[in-house]
């Protein structure tokens, strides 16, 4: 047997009475976990999203549209869910999304999602706004296949310096966001009033900047206020145009993605500017609120880019289905975003990993069982639109 989900399922099934104890398996028993386990503020942060939650709500409803239509009697006793990126295989077709400031969700920090990626093979997109500083989080994945995504600071020395770190401490690509110039409207945080960033979390890469710190009157530690006015003033880059890409893409060798394309024409325009890869996405819907799905984007992406780059796409992405959906509407890969946030608040480390598991074994199962060997061979014929 070569299935990796044959020993995920078992060690479940057969775990007997251990199993009321164990840690759980579905999308919304994770987040209901880390819904007792968190303060309202942590939690509110992962689980909002930007005014009425309608963007994030149709990221979800989007995959209802589409269903899977299974091929029969196929041998599929192999089965590979191993994908291509950047002339590198990956084991599995998904990447942890960047997801800022975890230390409100677990004492590891982004340590746990990081080692946990590295453990299973998972690459790991590290947030620019991580709590943890990015040469940390380098020694603790070792070789393993990690990138990392900037929010474009209007200072270009501070830019260069980012990027330079990520490249000596190994980071083999950079995530360019480009959604979140301001912050979106979040009701959720501002009725508890939280935003981490205020006390100085999340402020990991900008506290040990040596071009940030340069431009503080003292250091971060010794006036938190200052530091935290200059790293989100920094941040609130609202002059970014792709004049502002063209200076990153100069200024780094690695492959550069562009993230929260859902246009496009902007993919177009990204394309012209030299970017290696494209990830289609609203953030999860925490930023323009009644933006589209991008589910419902992606094909028309897809189609704009027409092979040249891959093309990934996150925002609502919840179960081995979800993945086989967006790689058959064109997705060369997709990231995984709250459904690790959550597992991380309830279990650090190994709550990321078994929900990584979880999704490996049922994506596996899922190619499987629609008669499929191996990622490459899904198409637009997997599925059927319904609605
Ligand atoms: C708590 C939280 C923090 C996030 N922080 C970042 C970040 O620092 N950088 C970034 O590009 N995206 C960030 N995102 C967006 C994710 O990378 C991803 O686009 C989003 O989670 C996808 O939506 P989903 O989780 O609903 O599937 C964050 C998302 C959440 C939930
Ligand atoms: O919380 C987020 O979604 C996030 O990534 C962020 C962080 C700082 C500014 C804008 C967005």
């Amino acid at each position: 047997m070569t299935f990796r989900s044959d020993e995920i399922q078992m060690k479940r099934y057969q775990s007997g009475d251990e199993a009321a104890i164990q840690l759980p398996v579905s999308y919304d028993d994770w987040r209901e976990r880390a819904k007792q386990i968190l303060a309202a503020g942590p939690f509110g942060y992962v689980h909002g999203a930007a005014g009425a939650g309608d963007t994030k709500r149709s990221n979800v409803d989007a995959f209802q549209k589409y269903r899977i239509r299974p091929r029969v009697c196929c041998d599929i006793s192999k089965c590979d869910i191993s994908i291509q990126l950047f002339g590198q295989k990956q084991p599995v077709p998904f990447l942890l999304a960047p997801i800022g400031v975890n230390t409100i969700l677990h004492s590891e920090g982004e340590v746990g999602p990081a080692k946990a990626a590295a453990k299973l093979g998972v690459p790991y997109i590290l947030s620019n706004v991580s709590s943890i500083p990015l040469e940390k989080i380098a020694e603790t994945m070792g070789e393993h296949t990690r990138w990392f995504q900037l929010y474009p600071p209007k200072n270009r020395e501070l830019t260069k310096s980012f990027l330079s770190r990520a490249e000596q401490a190994g980071f083999s690509a950079i995530v360019v966001t480009v959604d979140s110039t301001l912050l979106g409207w979040r009701e959720t945080d501002l009725s508890n009033a939280f935003l981490p960033f205020l006390t100085g979390q999340g402020m990991g890469n900008y506290f040990t900047d040596p071009v940030f710190c340069s431009q503080l009157k003292q250091p971060p530690h010794e006036n938190i206020k200052e530091a935290v006015k200059l790293a989100l003033d920094e941040g609130n880059n609202t002059c970014f145009t792709w004049k502002e890409l063209d200076f990153i893409r100069q200024q780094t060798k690695l492959p550069l993605l562009i993230k929260g394309i859902t246009h496009p024409d902007d993919a177009v325009m990204a394309l012209e500017h030299g970017v290696d890869g494209l990830i289609v996405s609203n953030h999860g819907g925490r930023q323009l609120d009644g933006a589209v799905a991008t589910l419902d984007v992606l094909p028309s992406i897809c189609e704009a880019v027409n092979g040249k780059v891959p093309v990934l796409m996150d925002s609502g992405i919840r179960r081995g289905a979800d993945i086989l959906k967006a790689i058959a509407l064109g997705a060369s890969a997709v990231l995984i975003g709250r459904p690790y946030a959550y597992a991380l608040a309830v279990a650090g480390q190994s709550g990321v990993e078994e929900v990584i598991q979880h999704l490996i074994a049922e994506t596996e199962l899922q190619l499987a069982i629609s008669g499929r060997h191996a990622i490459h061979e899904v198409d637009s014929s997997l599925i059927i639109k319904v609605q």
